[in-house]
């Protein structure tokens, strides 16, 4: 296939939503190595200035003229005004190139014309304004207490001749000011006490500490779950829908790789990135569990000591910003007409995600040994948090609301009142929001009330993992009994969770190391659609 036939048809797989831009792209076996790069800018470009460039195809009337597809036209009319080196040859149909040039003047001239209509200066002026770099959110350094600390990461940074800025001196309001995009400056984050915080654009990917597995770059947002769940050293704990694994890894980080974590993926692919991802940082006492948490036998004697449960089941994804998808959502809606379909379908769609979610929470607060859940969407839609929330308060009685200075107390952003939860119980929960220069996320910690209700129904004989290696530390340690949490409903106020002084407070990318997961017993790990599930025990640290 011709170069610009390749892009036209990575176009129609965009509109269809068969993948990502990445992956259709850097990641397409079928694109020579040396065009990959070349085929992703052309795709973004084109995604960026696909209204202009569809009207300039359309007002020229190449496409009457001409044998050539709308997508190609797209491609090409991208090329021809907006590239450096114009149309290219190498690689390309020539007769179609032919066929395009002929009509080069008309859509140059209505090129102009259209930025006249609009007002623009100059091209960048054609770009929608969401669809802009986006500069806004920083980049947020998670320190992995498996492999360093915190003051350790800050005197590297230091070294490296980066300022160390306190939040007391700039403030919230202040940080976008005192932080500018690619400064070399970087903060403590005042809300998370194993984050650290450096100007959008900081680029860290190819930083020893990352590539070590000893820092690890997710968003703050998707740091908070682990420091509502709360789990302390030596604990266990479960995460129902764990990959690709970064809040797992935090879950081990906090508890500096002492006890176990059990995590549960359906997803084959997505649990095999986890296992790599929890190996570079040094976790250890992951046991991966490839089935449908809603499966899970919570009354297994081997689950009978998890008393943290972390929740962050799929979501519809409403708060990511990813200029990418943002490049997806743009370019369809200029394609497309039907965006009202797609609004109707959305509500359908929110609403069966709820219903998941709610099963996903209720069912983890089956588990007789739960004493403390956390629960987080990167969702910005009611639906799917305070409602989802509020389902759950009404459904069971032995769990409430976990009290605001247990929920990352510093966080100024909370819950939306009038979403189904009260003024009080929606102090409890914590909402952050691109504004902040974060994702937009939701979590909120529940905690036990009263003890469980006996089994009703027959227990299910305890199941041996067919391919379980135990970790040493596992083993090692029983949780320490500490007093249930006096639930918000009480009033009581608590020491603030994240004033204590061991506490990582705290989403995630990754290096490309391999990791340092101690096999199954069998050696192989079972592939997508198998029914079995695997068992492995991993020594690993990892992060959403
Ligand atoms: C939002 S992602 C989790 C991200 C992960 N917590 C992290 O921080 O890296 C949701 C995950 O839930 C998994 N999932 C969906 N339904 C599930 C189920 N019934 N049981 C277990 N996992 C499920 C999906 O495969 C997906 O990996």
């Amino acid at each position: 296939m011709w170069f610009y036939d390749k892009a036209a048809d990575i176009l129609g797989r965009l509109e269809r939503r068969e993948g990502s831009i990445k992956n259709m792209t850097i990641g397409n076996r079928y694109i020579k190595p040396e065009e990959k790069r070349k085929m992703y800018a052309l795709i973004c470009e084109t995604l960026k200035y696909a209204s202009a460039l569809s009207t300039v195809v359309e007002r020229s009337e190449v496409l009457t003229a001409e044998k050539i597809k709308p997508r190609q036209a797209l491609v090409m009319c991208h090329d021809m005004l907006l590239a450096r080196g114009g149309l290219q040859h190498q690689g390309a149909d020539k007769r179609l190139n032919h066929r395009m040039m002929k009509h080069k003047a008309r859509m140059v001239a209505e090129f102009e014309k259209l930025k006249i209509e609009l007002n623009a200066t100059c091209n960048a002026d054609l770009v929608p304004e969401n669809l802009r770099d986006n500069v806004s959110t920083f980049r947020y350094v998670r320190v992995n207490l498996i492999k360093t600390t915190v003051d350790a990461v800050v005197k590297a940074f230091e070294e490296e001749r980066y300022k160390l800025a306190r939040f007391e001196d700039i403030g919230r309001d202040g940080l976008h000011k005192a932080m500018p995009p690619k400064a070399r400056k970087f903060m403590r984050d005042p809300d998370l006490n194993d984050v650290l915080v450096f100007p959008p654009g900081t680029d860290l990917h190819d930083h020893p500490l990352y590539v070590n597995g000893s820092v690890i770059l997710q968003d703050k947002a998707s740091c908070m779950p682990a420091h509502v769940a709360q789990p302390v050293e030596g604990s266990q704990a479960l995460d129902a829908c764990a990959a690709p694994g970064n809040k797992t890894s935090h879950m081990a980080s906090l508890m500096h790789n002492r006890g176990r974590v059990f995590a549960f993926d359906m997803d084959r692919n997505r649990l095999d990135t986890l296992v790599k991802l929890t190996g570079n940082a040094g976790c250890k006492i992951i046991t991966p569990e490839c089935m449908s948490f809603l499966d899970v036998d919570p009354w297994d004697a081997q689950y009978a000591g998890v008393e943290y449960a972390l929740l962050d089941p799929s979501c519809s994804g409403s708060g990511i910003v990813s200029r990418l998808d943002a490049l997806v959502d743009s370019y369809i809606d200029v394609v497309r007409k039907d965006g009202k379909a797609n609004k109707d379908n959305e509500g359908a769609r929110l609403g069966s995600l709820a219903d998941f979610q709610v099963s996903i929470v209720l069912h983890a607060m089956k588990f007789p040994g739960v004493k403390r859940v956390s629960y987080s969407t990167c969702s910005v839609h009611a639906e799917e948090n305070e409602q989802v929330v509020a389902r759950v308060l009404a459904e069971q009685d032995e769990f409430g609301l976990a009290p605001a200075d247990h929920v990352i107390p510093t966080w100024p952003r909370r819950g939306l009142s009038g979403a189904g939860l009260t003024d009080a119980q929606a102090e409890c929960v914590v909402r952050t929001m691109p504004e902040d220069g974060t994702n937009g996320f939701f979590v909120a910690g529940f905690v036990r009330l009263r003890a469980p209700e006996p089994r009703k129904e027959a227990p299910k004989k305890a199941t041996t993992p067919s391919v379980t290696v135990p970790s040493e530390e596992a083993s090692e340690k029983q949780p320490e009994e500490e007093p249930l949490i006096e639930p918000v409903q009480r009033g009581k106020r608590k020491k603030p969770v994240g004033d204590r002084p061991n506490e990582a407070k705290v989403q995630t990318e990754q290096p490309s190391k391999k990791p340092s997961t101690v096999p199954s017993s069998s050696g192989k790990a079972k592939k997508k659609g198998s029914r079995s599930k695997r068992r492995v025990h991993v020594s690993v640290t990892a992060s959403r």
